[in-house]
């Protein structure tokens, strides 16, 4: 442990102790509140110079951080209270902040900011003088295009202008980051990165969910590559059962919900994307998210305090500066000020995403009033999870027409599936993308993947669990997890998968409180204050308590579990195994892309889910 043994007697005073946390508090914020101010800054206005602050006020924190964990440990910790053991233990948890070497812990902040700012700046060049960054030009792209060499070049084009800029920086971050967290008794940076669920079972906790739910994921992909087939024409799909990774509406295709006009499975009724009506009656950012607002509003929940409306950056500045445009909410730990930063197209994805980053500020608002460390979720995934629970209220046809952006809903059996598979595009499309990033990334941190085998890993992730596979040709020069925000961004992700999963079970047990009666699917917890308190109530205490007893709390059980899920899209998944009968699944190895094989991709018999699971 960096704590050393070397040291006198321990404290074993408690109002001394008290007195070093009221310090803390106080100095903790401060500190907080300086390094947000500069990261801010940086990442609505990316220069050399405010790069150049940022970094000098990341070091003077992660010194505080130091210096603090090292008075935290002179306490006994044995005459202390549990809350006030759960303090001093998280004030010594310091992670990567532990590297005792101070040109070390230099470079690994450079290295960080500096695969951030390739991440962030980064052009896919479509034609030599014409290069189009990610938001919103490709994105756009990905959005609307059905041209299949078109996406091709934006897809390929993307990971060349991130990847291979990035393979040797990630790997040297990967060293400084284990090397720092071994000081804390950490085995590596993903064994850290766990510690935070607090259940030594995790791992296989969320394996096991995974498995639970792949059926469900497994029915969705074959339906949605027999509607592709139809687009693209079946010479394009290997005949591994693949889906080539470009077609999907995404870049990363982790969700497909702008292919819901083509995968809905009645095509004659209106359709769900509200996007058009919301150009129509000229939606602007603001608007978004004093809808957002309006419905926390409603819960009795926190409004958006004035800080927000004035510093918050809702909209891509059109003056030339290089913004970080990959939304994100932001607590400045002075009780006051907590802004958004999102490059806001008029689209329902991005009314989605207004009520996502708005459950941040709502979770930061609600537990700003606990000690710092507490001020955090009860896990990663809780954080994830508050603002999505609200779309699942927003997005029903009956809200969205409660709100003007659809006008004729209707509750037959047809409506009722497209808009469950509206919503499976959303949430059922990403469960396997939002495990298999921090499966790759654990084992790169372990060791067990080495930088040559990178991106090999990574694919065969891909091909397995997402039945996605390479359009173009991949070697290991490539690094095409770069190409993802969270990589070069060092944003752990199994939290998204863990929210995918429990938000269903929020979204249940507010349902409940409500008095809503019916299928969960339609539940719209609007206006419900009995809903509000009960989720105020859960992110008021923030993580100064274990995630198990809120979650028991709040839904009456204290674990993860994909029932709620499995409940909301039952009569979708009846629907698909019925269109599928047998022909769902994918060979779990990639298909041979090397241009010397036969026009036709290779790889065995389209594999029964049993195979993709004995092989697995
Ligand atoms: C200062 C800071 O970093 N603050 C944290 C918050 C905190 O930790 O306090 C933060 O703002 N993180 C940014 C991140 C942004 C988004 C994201 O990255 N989403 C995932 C997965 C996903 C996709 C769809 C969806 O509905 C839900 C999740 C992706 O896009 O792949 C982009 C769109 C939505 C959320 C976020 O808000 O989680
Ligand atoms: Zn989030």
């Amino acid at each position: 442990l960096m704590i050393s043994e070397t040291r006198g007697e321990l404290i074993n005073n408690v109002s001394a102790a008290e007195a070093f946390l009221a310090t803390y508090n106080a100095e903790a914020s401060q500190v907080s509140n300086r390094y947000a101010e500069a990261s801010w800054t940086y990442n609505t206005n990316i220069t050399e110079y405010n790069q150049e602050i940022m970094l000098k006020e990341r070091l003077a924190a992660d010194k505080f951080s130091q210096e603090a964990a090292w008075n935290a440990s002179g306490y006994n910790l044995t005459v202390m209270d549990a809350t006030m053991r759960r303090q001093f233990v998280k004030i010594m948890d310091i992670g990567t902040a532990a590297q005792t070497n101070e040109t070390k812990l230099i470079h690994l902040g450079q290295i960080e900011s500096e695969m951030e700012t390739i991440y962030s700046t980064a052009k896919a060049c479509l034609a030599p003088e014409k290069c189009l960054p990610l938001d919103p030009d490709l994105t756009r792209i990905f959005t609307t295009s059905r041209d299949y060499d078109q996406l091709i070049a934006a897809w390929k084009g993307w990971r060349d202008a991130t990847g291979p800029k990035l393979k040797n920086l990630y790997t040297e971050f990967v060293t400084l980051s284990n090397e720092a967290v071994r000081n804390l008794g950490h085995a590596d940076l993903g064994a850290y990165w766990r510690s935070r669920y607090d259940t030594p079972e995790f791992e296989a906790d969320v394996q096991a969910l995974f498995d639970q739910l792949r059926p469900l994921y497994e029915h969705l992909h074959a339906h949605a590559r027999r509607r592709l087939k139809t687009i693209y024409g079946k010479d394009k799909f290997p005949s591994s059962g693949h889906i080539p990774a470009h077609l999907l509406g995404n870049m990363w295709a982790q969700q497909w919900s702008s292919l819901v006009d083509e995968f809905v499975p009645y095509k004659g009724k209106p359709s769900l994307d509200v996007t058009p009506e919301m150009v129509h009656q000229n939606y602007t950012a603001e608007k978004i998210f004093h809808t957002a607002d309006n419905f926390f509003q409603s819960l009795g929940m926190i409004p958006m305090p004035e800080p927000f409306w004035n510093k918050s950056m809702l909209k891509k500045p059109t003056d030339g500066r290089d913004v970080v445009c990959h939304a994100s909410a932001w607590d400045f730990s002075n009780g006051i000020d907590f802004r958004i930063k999102q490059c806001t197209d008029i689209t329902q994805q991005h009314l989605e995403t207004a009520h996502h980053e708005m459950g941040h500020i709502e979770y930061y608002l609600q537990y700003k009033d606990q000690p710092l460390v507490f001020q955090k979720g009860a896990n990663p995934g809780f954080h994830e999870a508050v603002g999505d629970v609200i779309a699942l209220s927003v997005q029903t046809p009956e809200h969205m027409k409660s709100i003007g952006l659809l006008h004729s809903v209707s509750n037959d059996t047809e409506t009722d599936i497209n808009f469950l598979m509206s919503m499976a595009l959303q949430k059922i499309a990403f469960l396997p993308f939002g495990f298999l990033i921090d499966q790759w990334r654990w084992r790169v941190f372990s060791g067990d993947t080495k930088p040559e085998q990178y991106n090999e890993h990574w694919w065969n992730l891909r091909c397995r669990y997402q039945g996605v596979s390479a359009p173009v040709e991949r070697s290991a020069s490539d690094f095409d997890p770069g190409a993802k925000f969270h990589i070069p961004a060092n944003t752990p992700y199994i939290r998204y998968f863990v929210s995918f999963v429990i938000q269903f079970q929020f979204h249940k047990a507010l349902c409940d409180k409500s008095g809503y009666i019916g299928p969960l699917h339609r539940c719209d917890i609007y206006n419900s204050t009995e809903a509000g308190t009960a989720l105020s109530e859960m992110l008021k205490l923030g993580s100064s308590k274990p995630w198990t007893d809120e979650m028991q709390n709040l839904t009456g059980q204290a674990k993860m579990d994909a029932q709620p899920l499995m409940d909301y899209f039952k009569p979708l998944l009846e629907y698909l195994r019925k269109e599928n009968g047998n022909d769902y699944g994918w060979d779990p190895i990639c298909p041979d892309l090397t241009p010397t094989s036969s026009g036709r991709n290779h790889g065995s018999k389209v594999s029964s889910p049993l195979t993709t699971l004995l092989i697995s």
